[in-house]
This record gives C-alpha cells, sequence and structure tokens, in this order.
C-alpha cells in the first residue's frame, strides 16, 4: 500500500517539483500517472523508492515511513520495488542473465537459486532462449523486457514504469503491456507514468493526472484527458 500525506517536493535549484499531493494506492491496483512534460511524475514515483526525499509531508510504503528508513534499510526496502525506465538502463558488457542475476547476487543468493530464479523471470518475458546474448544483440522491446525480468527477479510488491514504452513502436508497446498486465495480475502493484494516449484509453486502469506537481484529476478506469 502506498499512501502519500500533504506532499512536497523542492529540487535544490528552487523547482517544486511536488506541491501537495495526497493519494493512497492499494496493493494490487494498477495506476497510470499522465500529465504534461514536467508535471512531477517522475518525481512522484522517486518518492516512492527513495530515490529523493520530500521536502514536507510523509509517504508510506507497505507502512514504512519512508523518510524514517535508516541508509542500511534502504538496500533490503528498496528489494520490494522493481523499476524500469524508458532506456532500459541495461548493463551493456554484460550477458542478459547476468543483468538480472546481478540483481540477485548482491543479495547474497545461493547459485542454484540464482539460477532458478533467472531462468524463470526469463521465462516470465519469453526470452529464455537470449540468455546468453548481450543488450546490443537484442531489440528495444526485448530490452525492455529484459529490464521488466531484472526489476521483477526479487518478486517485488511493487512495480514502477516510468514510461516503459517511450522508446519502442506500438506492436512492441502492447506487448510490454501485455507483460505488465500479466506481472499485474498476479498481485503486483504497477504505477506506469506514460505520455501514451492510446495505452491508457485503450488498456483501461486507474488515471492519476499531474499538473504543476498536483493532482488534478484521479478516476478508476479513467481516459488519458491531454493532447498526445
Ligand atoms: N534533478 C532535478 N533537479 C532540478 N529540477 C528537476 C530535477 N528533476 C526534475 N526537475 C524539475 O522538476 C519538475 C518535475 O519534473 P519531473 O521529471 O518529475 O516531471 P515529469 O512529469 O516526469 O516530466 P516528463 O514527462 O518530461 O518526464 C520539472 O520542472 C523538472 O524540470
Amino acid at each position: 500500500m502506498i499512501e502519500m500525506k500533504n506532499l512536497y517536493m523542492t529540487y535544490p535549484n528552487g523547482v517544486v517539483a511536488l506541491n501537495g499531493i495526497n493519494v493512497t494506492i492499494e496493493q494490487g491496483e494498477f495506476v497510470y500517472i499522465v500529465g504534461p512534460s514536467g508535471a512531477g511524475k517522475s518525481t512522484f514515483t522517486k518518492m516512492l523508492f527513495r530515490e529523493a526525499l520530500p521536502t514536507e509531508g510523509s509517504v508510506f510504503v507497505n507502512n514504512k515511513d519512508i523518510r524514517k528508513l535508516k541508509w542500511k534499510e534502504v538496500p533490503y526496502f528498496r528489494r520490494n520495488i522493481g523499476v524500469v525506465y524508458q532506456d532500459f538502463r541495461l548493463l551493456p558488457k554484460l550477458s542478459v542473465y547476468e543483468n538480472i542475476a546481478f540483481a540477485l547476487e548482491v543479495i547474497e543468493e545461493t547459485p542454484k537459486n540464482i539460477r532458478n530464479r533467472v531462468m524463470s523471470v526469463l521465462d516470465q518475458v519469453g526470452l529464455k532462449n537470449k540468455a546468453r546474448f548481450i543488450p546490443d544483440e537484442l531489440s528495444g522491446g526485448e530490452q525492455q523486457r529484459v529490464a521488466i525480468a531484472r526489476a521483477m527477479v526479487n518478486r517485488p510488491g511493487l512495480l514502477i514504469a516510468d514510461e516503459p514504452t517511450g522508446n519502442l513502436d506500438p506492436e512492441t508497446s502492447w506487448e510490454i503491456m501485455a507483460i505488465l498486465e500479466e506481472i499485474n495480475a498476479s498481485g503486483t502493484t504497477i504505477l506506469m507514468a506514460t505520455h501514451s494516449k492510446e495505452i491508457v484509453n485503450t488498456v483501461k486502469k486507474r488515471v492519476i493526472a499531474m499538473e504543476d506537481g498536483m493532482i488534478v484529476r484521479d478516476e478508476h478506469r479513467g481516459e488519458y484527458g491531454y493532447e498526445a
């Protein structure tokens, strides 16, 4: 469960990115965050995995107050949150397998568990046969699937996707959406910041619309509502 109360966030350069956010997101929801460029969507998501701290107000993720997390608690806390980005952010010199295993190895899993978990998430995203490839040898859609597999390998309760289809053609974008829906169907909360009017208006979900750091609309099975 995610809860933001009277949340404000000002960057060191004085830009007010979040300007009084109040919202609750239940476990298992699929939520789109929409809004014009600069509205605060990425900053909103950054609050949830302590990539940035609020200036004022509170953020609770699974009843944990992120402001009260001690430094040494942050890595453990982040294991329950997967993040994928528009630009995939895979390690270019590592194979698909290694990119995903890396996320597990840092938490000292056994070799057998690592192999089982990596192959199982690769199977989930339909890329078992490309485990030995390096990112450059994959299409954009395949790279995004690897990034999703990496984000899911620790079985997080929350997956944050910041414009996951931003670099992909429409057909590939639908494939990524199908994977995200499947992940959501297994109980993972999904928060997806997007500029895709077509996706939001086709795959109907809760829509949180932001403008100038504020939530201006929050609708169940909502519309995109902006000119794309
Ligand atoms: N690291 C930073 N330092 C200073 N200002 C920032 C930083 N990151 C974002 N901002 C500013 O904060 C505001 C909100 O940015 P944010 O990236 O959250 O918006 P967004 O809705 O995700 O935009 P986009 O759709 O373009 O990704 C913008 O005015 C942006 O310029």
